[in-house]
């Protein structure tokens, strides 16, 4: 098994700045990426993950829920899970449409954190999908937490869990800027150190984002065993046929 994991990030597949919007035309241009990847037979085997984007953030920042700052209301964190939940749904439906065979992994229901934050989000589920031909998308979602109640989950925090679990051959961060950026605004081409970027990394643009930005990406996917891309939108297919576009972040 040599599994692709690719994120669509929630600021590419979402208008980041108005409450539960979807990005209709750029879900569909991602789906379509990947619907033509799968007919061509460039792909074995892919696991799809996805980010908040104005559905997850939203409702944590509103609720002061983040990766380290938990709650223990239940309507909170049901509010969280599920508007991610709703978002989840369009991603499978617009795969749906394309013929892609998709189903969904819900984080809540699977995986929890101990108190010093450790994950432990099992993947049988998602192997035994890809064993039987299908496409598993995770979601970024509130997890339960030893000491905390919920926290979130950042999609970021999936992509190395699955990648690690499932021995991914390749990793890709689709977002909403061609791969990270120096001071000049100019692709970075490939990170091994923190300190290659730290000068020009920042948190997102939006103001809501309770996860990180693109700081945060990079120190996950620095610790990742695989290479891994940051890319932007446009570059879904040329990743899902092999190519490394955008930034290749290599940790060890
Ligand atoms: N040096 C940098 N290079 C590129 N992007 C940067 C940099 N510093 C900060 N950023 C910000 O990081 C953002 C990407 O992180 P963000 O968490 O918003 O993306 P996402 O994964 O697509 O969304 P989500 O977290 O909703 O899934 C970019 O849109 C940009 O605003
Ligand atoms: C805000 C929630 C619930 C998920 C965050 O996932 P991310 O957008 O991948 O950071």
């Amino acid at each position: 098994m040599t599994p692709t994991v690719l994120k669509l990030g929630g600021s590419v597949i979402t208008e980041k700045d108005r409450a539960e919007t979807l990005d209709g035309a750029a879900l569909d241009a991602a789906a379509d990426a990947v619907a033509d990847a799968m007919e061509n037979g460039d792909l074995d085997e892919l696991v799809l993950v996805h980010g908040g984007g104005s559905f997850g953030h939203h409702h944590a920042s509103e609720a002061g829920v983040s990766t380290t700052e938990g709650s223990a209301d239940a309507v909170d964190a049901v509010a969280i899970h599920g508007a991610m939940k709703t978002l989840n749904q369009f991603v499978l439906s617009r795969l749906h449409d394309r013929g892609v065979p998709a189903l969904p992994v819900h984080p809540l229901s699977a995986g929890a954190r101990d108190a010093d934050g450790a994950l432990d989000l099992p993947m049988s589920q998602a192997a035994t999908m890809l064993g039987e031909g299908f496409v598993p998308v995770l979601h970024g979602d509130v997890i339960a937490t030893e000491g905390e109640g919920v926290t979130v989950l950042s999609g970021d925090e999936i992509v190395t869990t699955a990648a690690e679990s499932l021995s991914a051959e390749r990793v890709g961060l689709c977002s909403t800027v061609p791969g990270v950026l120096d001071a000049e605004d100019e692709v970075i081409p490939e990170i091994t150190a923190f300190a290659d970027a730290a000068h020009a990394l920042g948190g997102s643009d939006a103001d809501e984002d309770v996860t990180g930005g693109m700081a945060a990406k990079v120190r996950e996917l620095l610790d990742l065993g695989a290479p891994a891309s940051v890319f932007g939108a446009d570059d879904i297919g040329a990743f899902l046929v092999g190519e490394n576009p955008g930034t290749t972040i290599r940790g060890r």
